[in-house]
């Protein structure tokens, strides 16, 4: 059987007094075997909160639903949304799902040298790969793996981390943002070793801003907006002619497009509209867009009432 990871109407809620965040809700997608799956969206619409969702890394003023089942070759089929703290700490983070967290430099140990950290996940993974082997297809050299935190520049400091993420040999791998701080060389090293990962039986689930990026290594794109995955297409599509207006939108707002921003801003995850919550900023919106739109089907999902046309030859 093809190994998978399949989320299903996944929602999350943080409770703040006299508020609730609606950071994550109803999302559905699957991120296969072999297969990279690129989540895209502005800041603040819920992509980090999702992956930490999957990793049972929420604070303690979240609620969550839904599930999300991780089936890999040999272990017994896991919902990691039900799953007990002790199971996700034993048997999944590192192990069976490495995460690449967000802000590299908060994740290291200030007073130990990066070596003695990876060599420390190494152990504990119980994984004989050398330190060394691990940093060089992260792209650092033995002598950056002896500094202390401090002493790494943002771009090392985020080679250190993916190179962490990797040590336990997972077979989903959740990168969140793995290039920030990387020159382009860099981004295209790293985007090369996903693909490389995800080419080799495991599978990737890539956050980012950089669109570029997710073209080079992505085969499905998932949008999220407001809480909520409005789009969600192989790669090639998506790139040929999105057909949520959102996403187009982004696809616009790319330097090699055009940089044509879209107008407004996203609503509070506080106070979501009961509707298309990007029903202000669109140009295509109707009243029928003051009820929710379905979430469509799969392999190509848009959840709109308006979605354009696209003209790719299936
Ligand atoms: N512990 C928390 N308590 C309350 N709200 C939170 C908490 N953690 C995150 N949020 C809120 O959840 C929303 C989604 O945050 P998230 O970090 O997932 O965004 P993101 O899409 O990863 O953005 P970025 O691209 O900037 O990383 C934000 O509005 C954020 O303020
Ligand atoms: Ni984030």
């Amino acid at each position: 059987m093809t190994s998978s990871l399949t989320v299903r109407s996944l929602s999350v809620r943080f409770h703040l007094p006299g508020a609730t965040v609606h950071a994550v809700s109803d999302a559905s997608f699957a991120v296969r075997q072999g297969e990279c799956l690129a989540l895209v969206g502005e800041s603040g619409c819920g992509k980090s909160v999702m992956a930490h969702a999957l990793m049972g890394l929420l604070p303690g003023n979240a609620t969550v639903a839904g599930s999300a089942w991780l089936r890999t070759g040999g272990a017994p089929p896991l919902d990691l949304i039900a799953a007990p703290e002790r199971v996700l700490a034993r048997t999944v983070r590192g192990r069976r799902i490495g995460l690449v967290p967000q802000s590299p430099a908060a994740h290291l140990t200030p007073v130990r040298t990066a070596r003695a950290q990876l060599v420390e996940a190494l152990r504990e993974l119980g994984n004989p790969a050398p330190a060394d082997e691990l940093a060089a297809r992260a792209g650092l050299a033995p002598a950056q793996l002896d500094r202390y935190p401090h002493q790494l520049s943002g771009g090392m400091a985020q080679r250190v981390v993916n190179a962490i993420a990797l040590a336990g040999d997972p077979w989903l791998i959740i990168a969140d943002e793995p290039t920030s701080g990387l020159d382009r060389p860099l981004v295209d090293a790293t985007m090369t070793e996903l693909r490389r990962l995800a080419d080799d039986g495991r599978a990737v689930l890539l956050i980012t801003h950089d669109l570029r990026a997710a073209e080079q290594v992505a085969d499905h794109i998932a949008v999220m907006y407001a809480s909520r995955v409005v789009s969600l297409a192989p790669a090639a599509e998506f790139f040929a002619g999105p057909r949520h207006p959102y996403a187009a939108g982004l696809l616009e707002a790319l330097p090699s497009r055009g940089f044509t921003p879209i107008p407004g801003r996203p609503p509070e995850l506080t106070d979501l509209p009961a509707g298309c919550a990007f029903l202000p900023r669109c140009d295509r919106s109707t009243a029928a867009c003051s009820h929710l739109p379905e979430a469509g089907t799969e392999p190509s999902r848009v959840a709109c009432h308006h979605p354009l046309e696209h003209h790719v030859a299936r």
